[in-house]
């Protein structure tokens, strides 16, 4: 038998969502409130659900559902601050009675064909663990600092800081789903996954009590300019004391801001509340503009783990949505074993920023896998590094330099919501 035989692929229909879940709580170890069922249902792009289920009863009950995935279909921002539609992969698990027999693997496959035929050039996920994903053609494609800020960290000045006010409320879908899409969708960073559309798109806003641990529900800070909304942070407290003092934390989750005095603004407000001690980031970019306002960098206890995989399903429609540094040209042979439509020799030319891609005869400069294209795709790390790290090899000298250059972007990528 063959490792995935007795299984098909699925759509998941809203009457089997209870399904659904009851796989994502058995492969992500939990048992989930009932009271929270809405928030799970809001979360998830229902109308992308899709699902493996046992069709030979060898394998198990046939009809149930042994794995399950979803995407979030979206738009990230691409360096030169354009967009390319996203596939957003999140929710996959398989049940641990069915795990190591390809059921993860059928299901990317699955969501690379289903992302193709939609014209989604490019599939982002976040990882639970961070070597599952690289065999796939998933490259680690930004970082972020997970920061621990304490109470009351001094700042360089900028400029118009004070003069901004700072609203604080419950976050709430109806009242703020407008205000924080329309913030997010100006910020320029590459690696921004906008807001999904369709069903899931309120699933920054949800909040299972499940999950809260002693927390707050969750708030929003907005900082406005004269009225006009210029940063927004979702973040929630937890009133913490030992031996009589009070050392409660601030969890800030999604966070942006459009100008260096709204950054100020935001963070000046969100490591200043009274009783609590410690503000702890979670989405931060390498270079966020917090990280050059602090006077202390090393007060800051933080270490840097891996945000965004990217993934190029459609290597020269992706390619030619950036924008470039340099020009360049540079021949590439490329790898990829679950996507052969992109394996093979590919030339790319950038003239004024603009990139052809075209497929050619000529002796490869550099040879790589699709995963370490997509991994320099947003910017934010040089090919030349992966060429020294002898995982891209050079056969023209200086041509990991040539393209390194010309994908580089002047700023750290980041994603600034988890889905
Ligand atoms: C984008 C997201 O949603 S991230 C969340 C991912 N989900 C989880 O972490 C939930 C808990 N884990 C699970 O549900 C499962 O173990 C999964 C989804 C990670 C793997 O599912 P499986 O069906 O067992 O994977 P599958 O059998 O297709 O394995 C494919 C390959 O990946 C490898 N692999 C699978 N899981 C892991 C892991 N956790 N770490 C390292 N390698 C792994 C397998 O060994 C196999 O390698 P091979 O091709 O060399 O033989």
């Amino acid at each position: 038998m063959k490792k995935s035989a007795g299984y098909r692929s699925v759509s998941v229909p809203e009457e089997r969502l209870d399904e659904f879940f009851d796989v994502v709580q058995w492969a992500f170890v939990g048992e989930w409130l009932r009271e929270d069922r809405q928030d799970y249902v809001d979360a998830l792009p229902v109308e992308r659900a899709r699902a493996v289920e046992v069709t030979d009863e060898h394998r198990g009950t046939p009809g149930t559902l042994a794995g399950v995935h979803a995407s979030f279909g979206t738009e990230m921002v691409v360096p030169g601050g354009r967009r390319v539609p996203t596939a957003g992969l999140s929710w996959l698990g398989v049940h641990p009675g069915h795990r190591r027999r390809g059921l993860m693997t059928t299901m990317i496959h699955d969501h690379f064909e289903r992302s193709l035929a939609r014209g989604e050039s490019v599939s982002v996920l976040y990882a639970m663990e961070a070597p599952i994903y690289a065999r796939f053609g998933y490259g680690m494609g930004s970082q972020t600092v997970k920061a621990e800020i304490p109470r009351g960290a001094k700042m360089w000045d900028v400029d118009g800081a004070d003069e901004l006010t700072v609203r604080l409320e419950r976050a709430s879908f109806e009242r703020h789903d407008a205000l924080v899409a329309g913030l997010q969708a100006r910020l320029s960073r590459p690696g921004t996954v906008l807001n999904a559309v369709g069903s899931g798109r309120n699933a920054r806003f949800t909040d299972p009590v499940g999950n809260r641990r002693g927390m707050e529900k969750w708030r929003i800070a907005i900082v406005e300019d004269r009225g006009e909304p210029v940063a927004y942070a979702f973040f929630r407290r937890h009133a913490r004391s030992s031996v009589g003092i009070h050392d409660g934390v601030c969890q800030v989750r999604e966070h942006g801001s459009l100008t260096p005095a709204a950054a100020q603004r935001l963070w000046q407000t969100l490591t200043d509340f009274d009783l609590v001690e410690t503000t702890m980031t979670e989405n931060l970019a390498t270079d966020d503009p917090l990280l050059h306002q602090l006077k202390d960098p090393r007060g800051v206890r933080s270490k840097v783990i891996d945000n965004l995989w990217v993934r190029l399903l459609d290597v020269p429609t992706a390619l030619a949505a950036r924008e470039y540094m340099r020009d360049c040209d540079v021949v590439v042979q490329l790898t990829d074993k679950h996507v052969p439509a992109n394996a093979g020799t590919w030339r790319i030319a950038v003239t004024g920023g603009e990139a052809t891609v075209t497929r050619t005869d000529d002796a490869p400069d550099l040879t790589m896998d699709v995963r370490h294209l997509s991994q320099c795709y947003l910017g934010g790390t040089s090919m030349e590094s992966l060429a020294a790290a002898g995982l891209v090899r050079e056969h023209t000298a200086g041509r990991a330099r040539e393209l390194a250059v010309a994908m580089l972007s002047p700023v750290a990528p980041l994603a600034n919501w988890d889905f």
